[in-house]
């Protein structure tokens, strides 16, 4: 116990005994000793350990039906806008009377006896978790969610793997809110309406004008309440992240890809975001098999279009050609950070087995131990990798990158890029990336579109030799060429 803990009881004990002595009157404040004596006798008494159970399985009850009922219908609340709204005024109604009305009406509905207390701490613990949930699910990144969309992530993988980890948080803050509450509320509900437990004795002993022993049980009581609020945030302060190992499977060959051939095309597309015009009667058509570049100044709709041809937007109208699966480098990783690095890439592909990972790994120079690693336990250029290789491993034919290696410093850009151009010349996969860097352009880009907006048209479109037959003579007389237009 810490030295001023232990003044503060020792004061608390004396100004206790200073007004017991000035009161004069045992029946209204006892001595501290005589509570004391009392509470030593209720130690021995049989029928006190008994109460003591029957109070704590009113909690454990009142704990899991508030549990089991609040969580589904916070998941539910939190994923349905209108249902979340439809329910709010019931929870409000619930926060908003007061406990002896949830007493009144379970001593209708249940009589005196076991399950009023638990009704009492159901109503008052029921909506902090139905709110907190609720709360933990609308606050599920956003970005996460278009990473689980854009990689065609299944409800059960969704659920499971990004919001269920997502909601950890507000579970914790949940316990921590309701673990006081929990055990008052049993303790009122028994007081005033239970036939056994802490609760009842107390009621009784105040009935016997017994004040030693209503003195000896409000001390216990509250450090009953003490015990089980510590045991609670206990629970909710233990790391649930586990280090988890990587078996090796049964490796079988890698498959052969057949890729799609055809190009991806864009007709007359439109969209805006409110009065932002962004696309009006826009036309694209990219190469497949070809590192096609989306090249022009910061907001004019680079992105937009990356994220109406993976699905994260919606076009007002247009035509859009696509054919294969899609797979997508983000500028900021979206790695899922409570997930390692080998359940990274199983999350976008359940059968890819530890060979083809392990291949993948060669490639982009990433050493093997990396698979049990946490997002926050790599570099940023190990993130990078790790992107690119979530997306690789999702064996898509067409791969979008939005400035997917910005932020690196030139020399591990310059890395990453030979690295990336190596898988993309094994696989063939197609490529539409966006990028203000001439550098990236002039590494990468075979069809490079320029661009300007608003609202977005093609400037000039460069066609370059194939990536693996260049020399950097050519690369620099593409950077000339880039950068003319660009400075003109
Ligand atoms: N979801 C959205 N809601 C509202 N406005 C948006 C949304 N997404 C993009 N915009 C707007 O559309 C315009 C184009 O944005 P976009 O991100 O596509 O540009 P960009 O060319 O990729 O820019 P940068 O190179 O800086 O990433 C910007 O004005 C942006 O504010």
């Amino acid at each position: 116990m810490k030295k001023n803990t232990a003044i503060g009881l020792i004061l608390i004990l004396l100004v206790w005994w200073i007004i017991a002595v000035l009161n004069n009157n045992q029946l209204l404040i006892p001595f501290p000793q005589k509570v004391f004596l009392e509470m030593v006798k209720l130690f021995k008494d049989l029928n006190f350990y008994g109460d003591l159970l029957n109070t704590f399985l009113k909690i454990i009850v009142g704990f899991f039906i508030s549990v089991f009922i609040g969580i589904p219908i916070g998941i539910i609340s939190g994923l349905s806008k209108s249902f979340f709204e439809i329910f709010r005024p019931f929870l409000m109604l619930i926060q908003s009377s007061p406990v002896v009305s949830y007493i009144a009406i379970a001593m209708l509905w249940f009589g005196i006896g076991f399950y009023t207390p638990v009704f009492v701490a159901f109503m008052v613990i029921f909506p902090v978790v139905v709110l907190n949930i609720s709360e933990g699910i609308r606050s599920t990144d956003k970005k996460l969610l278009e990473m689980a969309k854009v990689f065609n992530l299944d409800k059960k993988n969704i659920l499971l793997k990004i919001y269920f980890p997502s909601l950890i948080p507000f579970l914790k803050s949940t316990l921590n809110m309701i673990s006081g509450s929990l055990w008052k509320s049993v303790v009122v509900g028994e007081f005033l309406a239970g036939d056994r437990g802490l609760g009842v004795s107390l009621s009784f002993s105040k009935i016997a004008l017994n004040t030693d022993r209503v003195f000896a049980y409000t001390i216990l009581l509250a450090i009953l309440g003490m015990i089980s609020e510590k045991m609670l945030k206990g629970i909710s302060s233990k790391n649930l992240r586990r280090e988890k190992e990587i078996k090796n499977k049964i490796i079988k060959s890698s498959k052969k890809v057949n890729r799609i051939s055809e190009d991806i095309i864009i007709k007359s597309l439109n969209k805006k975001f409110d009065d932002n015009v962004i696309l009006s009667g826009f036309d694209i058509a990219f190469k497949s098999g070809k590192i096609n570049v989306l090249l022009g100044e910061s907001g004019i709709g680079k992105t937009t279009i990356l994220n109406i041809l993976s699905g994260i937007v919606g076009k007002d109208n247009g035509e859009i050609y696509i054919n294969g699966k899609i797979g997508y480098i983000f500028q900021d990783d979206r790695l899922v950070p409570w997930l390692n690095v080998y359940e990274n890439i199983k999350l976008v592909n359940e059968d890819i087995n530890l060979n083809e990972i392990i291949k993948y790994l060669n490639l982009l120079n990433l050493e093997k131990d990396i698979l049990t690693k946490y997002p926050d336990e790599l570099s940023g250029g190990m993130k990078k990798r790790v992107n690119i290789l979530r997306a690789i491993a999702y064996n898509p034919d067409i791969i979008l990158m939005d400035e997917a290696f910005a932020s690196l410093d030139i020399s591990n850009k310059y890395k990453i890029i030979k690295e990336f151009i190596n898988i993309q010349k094994k696989e063939k996969f197609t490529v539409i990336m966006v990028t203000h860097d001439p550098f990236e352009v002039s590494n990468l880009g075979e069809n490079v579109f320029l661009l300007e907006g608003k609202p977005l048209k093609i400037k000039k479109k460069f066609k370059f030799k194939n990536v693996f037959e260049r020399n950097i003579e050519y690369n620099h007389t593409i950077l000339y060429e880039i950068n003319k237009i660009l400075l003109d």
